[in-house]
């Protein structure tokens, strides 16, 4: 029989693949600081994030968005009768637009690909079709979440968690280097390519770009560690940890799931990125404590008034990144970073002791000082670092001075 609609493939598959994401992963708990108490989440109803209710066991929670998949993601295999139009209707679209974020955590009429007995078939509908690329994104990472989760339950992390490099102080690091420069602390980006640019870099050596980062006197770096859409890696993170760069690093994911923390500290990340378009507040709250426990900054990243407004409700966020470009649509206008810090915000920000780190299309010494007087005291820089020759002494040239240690002393 052909499919109602889209294209039959044909590819076998039999017997069906089992169902992939165990609700319940109970390991030991023994992961370290998690005898601290666990953190607890109220229960969460109709989000993409964390749906889990109040739950003990860090093993859990720490995979709080299982019972997402089961719910959002995976069901049709397993519940669908076998019509893929009877299984895109079984789903409610519960996920969009809910929490205040601004992307659909997962396809609402579950996934495109269905499969009847030997055969695969392909349904698009708008529901199951990314809306922009930051959806397309988190979509593509909850997949690969849920398969690297299955590889590496959270207790088998327990070992490389232990055996990891200590946290290194990362918000430390951007105030020591703002107040020995006077200038915003750099966080320098190692990025080879990125959605909206292709690639940036072809002769990408990460060891060596970092390294010629911490010595023109970056204060921190960012490493890219998506490979699908900015072919950063892990690996990249790990081997700049392991040639002995100091500078703090910042695990440059799409993160969706706690598990990502634990994985990227024993990677050797210093601090994490929490998108507030991809994480409702209680996702940023929940994630915030796992970061505490595990010695992490978390740099939570804002778009517009809205998002930092979220974002200056929640307690405990010492890291707030104004992007410039907006990741749905890659426009960049670095006036966003002024319109989001100009009058009441700016004075919470300033009464709550939050750095503000103004990110994207920043390339002269005079958009640094435009960034600055609006109020941030650090920068996140990829691009027009990366491109250039070479990516160290390009610092210079985007202060306008040395501000390595030797220069700037
Ligand atoms: O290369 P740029 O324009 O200097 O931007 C760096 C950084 O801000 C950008 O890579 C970035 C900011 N937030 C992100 C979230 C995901 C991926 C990438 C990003």
């Amino acid at each position: 029989m052909p499919p109602p609609h889209g294209a039959l493939h044909g590819r076998r598959r039999w017997p069906p693949e089992p169902r992939a994401y165990p609700l319940h992963q109970r390991g030991d708990g023994q992961i370290p600081g998690l005898d601290m108490g666990s953190p607890r989440i109220p229960s969460c109803e109709v989000s993409g994030g964390c749906r889990g209710v109040v739950q003990d066991s860090v093993d859990e929670v720490a995979t709080s968005s299982h019972a997402a998949e089961a719910n959002a993601g995976g069901t049709t295999e397993q519940e669908g009768n076998g019509s893929p139009v009877a299984a895109a209707a079984a789903y409610s679209p519960v996920v969009a637009g809910v929490d205040g974020i601004r992307i659909r955590r997962r396809p609402v009429t579950g996934p495109a690909v269905h499969y009847v007995g030997p055969f695969q078939f392909r349904l698009e509908n708008e529901g199951n079709t990314p809306r922009n690329i930051l959806e397309k994104i988190i979509w593509n990472k909850d997949v690969e979440v849920s398969q690297m989760k299955e590889r590496r339950p959270l207790y088998m992390l327990k070992g490389p968690l232990e055996a990891a490099p200590p946290a290194r102080d990362f918000v430390g690091a951007l105030k020591a280097s703002y107040d020995r420069t006077g200038l915003p602390a750099l966080i320098a980006e190692v990025k080879k390519a990125s959605p909206s640019r292709g690639v940036i870099r072809e002769n990408f050596d990460p060891v060596q770009i970092a390294q010629a980062y911490e010595k023109n006197g970056a204060a921190c770096l960012s490493v890219l560690t998506d490979e699908k859409y900015f072919q950063g890696s892990f690996y990249n993170l790990e081997a700049i940890r392991n040639a002995g760069v100091q500078c703090p690093l910042l695990c440059k994911e799409f993160i969706i799931d706690a598990w990502q923390l634990y994985y990227a500290r024993s990677k050797g990340a210093d601090a994490v990125l929490l998108i507030a378009a991809v994480l409702p507040d209680r996702d940023i709250k929940y994630m915030l404590k796992i970061c505490k426990i595990l010695g992490m900054a978390a740099l939570v990243e804002v778009h517009d008034e809205r998002e930092m407004d979220r974002v200056l409700g929640i307690d405990g966020v010492q890291l707030i990144g104004i992007n410039n470009r907006n990741l749905e649509t890659f426009e960049v206008d670095i006036t966003n970073t002024k319109k989001l810090l100009e009058g009441e915000r700016g004075q919470v920000i300033a009464q709550k002791d939050v750095i503000v780190v103004g990110e994207s299309a920043l390339f002269t010494p005079d958009d640094i000082s435009f960034v600055q007087n609006a109020g941030v005291k650090a920068v996140l820089v990829g691009e027009s670092l990366i491109k250039q020759e070479d990516p160290g002494k390009a610092i210079a040239g985007l202060f306008g001075k040395d501000i390595s240690h030797a220069g700037a002393t």
